[in-house]
């Protein structure tokens, strides 16, 4: 199994030349994203050519919304949606142990026409976004959530290049992805003790996380299994390398356990959980398999994420339970990849 080297900080990886056409300063990058997928699965990106302005507006427009009264924010509950996307309010996301979280969220994710096929044949996360009528909000997040897609698409080509092979080998299966960026807000608890769980130890599901916050909290476990602190970094993303990534190398590329630590201090988080399209089947591809490497059993992506989901949420839960929906019982467990295996052997729930 794929284990993170003992690394104490995180490397800062400029990936301006992903965008360039200079093939000596591309292949620096490429080899520095190689090196930190094998052995950390964490990094910070820097020279992602995304304005700050966009970040900025992201980050005023999630603060006017989550002020804004909860009736209000209740118009877009994610309970209303088909497709899993609006306001999550406190109380609605299922807590694995522990103090529960005052944390509140609005989601979002490609955001396809009412007469997208997926969604007409009732595609349980692909569909429109519902919207807050609050002005500017849609274009202003809408363009932050573009953003950050077309970083992710140059990392993805990177990545890919790290493994040896040609940049487009990932890009057919990202065609209509089911890429989730969450809003995520912590009020102020003057009560949190520092070294309380915001979110307990795990893996990120998805091929990697594109991540912005606005205060400490994230720490990253090496492999001495010490927590390593990952503050912000002005204008830059925290990238994490995710279960399917981990699952298409074969373990080539590492999926590394994360948790976000309780702090005295309003805290906002970004996430945009980089994604493969819903019916992709993730199993390891070809070239990462060898006779003392044997391939693992392949997930159906969007229903291994949707399964997942449906664990965390109230709204989810009623609707099983009253037989509005039902989970495709075929779709086997992610967390038996990477150190979410080794994590469950040692008892730690997972978080999403
Ligand atoms: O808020 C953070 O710093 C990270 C959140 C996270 O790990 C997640 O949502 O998966
Ligand atoms: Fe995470």
């Amino acid at each position: 199994m794929a284990k993170p080297g003992n690394f104490t900080s995180l490397p800062v990886i400029d990936i301006s030349p992903l965008f360039g056409d200079d093939p000596d300063a591309r292949a620096r990058v490429v080899a520095d994203l190689g090196r930190t997928a094998r052995e950390i699965g964490f990094l910070y990106v820097t020279g992602h050519g995304m304005a700050p302005g966009l970040f900025d507006d992201l980050l005023a427009t999630a603060k006017d919304f989550f002020a804004r009264p909860l009736d209000e924010k209740m118009q877009v509950y994610i309970g209303k949606s088909s497709n899993h996307r609006g306001y999550v309010p406190t109380g609605e996301e299922v807590i694995y142990g522990g103090v529960p979280d005052q944390k509140e969220a609005y989601d979002l994710s490609i955001d396809l026409p009412a007469d997208d096929p997926d969604y007409l044949a009732g595609n349980p996360m692909l569909g429109p976004n519902q919207w807050p009528a609050l002005p500017g909000f849609r274009e202003k997040v809408g363009a932050y959530y573009d953003g950050v897609m077309s970083v992710g698409r140059v990392l993805l080509r990177g990545f890919a290049e790290a493994l040896g092979q040609d940049p487009s080998l990932f890009d057919s299966y990202v065609t209509k992805p089911p890429s989730q960026l969450r809003l995520v807000h912590y009020p102020y608890n003057e009560k949190a003790p520092g070294n309380a769980l915001g979110i307990s130890p795990h893996t990120d599901m998805e091929v990697f996380t594109l991540l912005r916050v606005t205060a400490p909290g994230l720490e990253v476990m090496n492999g001495a299994g010490e927590w390593i602190d990952v503050p912000p970094l002005d204008n830059a993303f925290v990238v994490n390398l995710g279960d399917m990534m981990e699952a298409w190398t074969n373990g080539e590329f590492i999926a590394t356990s994360h948790r976000v630590r309780k702090v005295r201090e309003e805290r906002y988080s970004f996430p945009l959980f980089f994604s493969v399209d819903y019916h992709t089947e993730v199993a390891p591809l070809p070239m990462f398999v060898t006779g003392d490497k044997p391939a693992r059993k392949p997930v159906v992506a969007g229903e291994h994420l949707f399964q997942v989901t449906a664990q965390g949420f109230v709204y989810l839960q009623k609707r099983i339970a009253e037989g509005r929906l039902v989970l495709p019982d075929n779709a086997s467990n992610l967390h038996q990849f990477g150190q979410h295996a080794r994590h469950e052997a040692e008892a730690l729930a997972p978080a999403r």
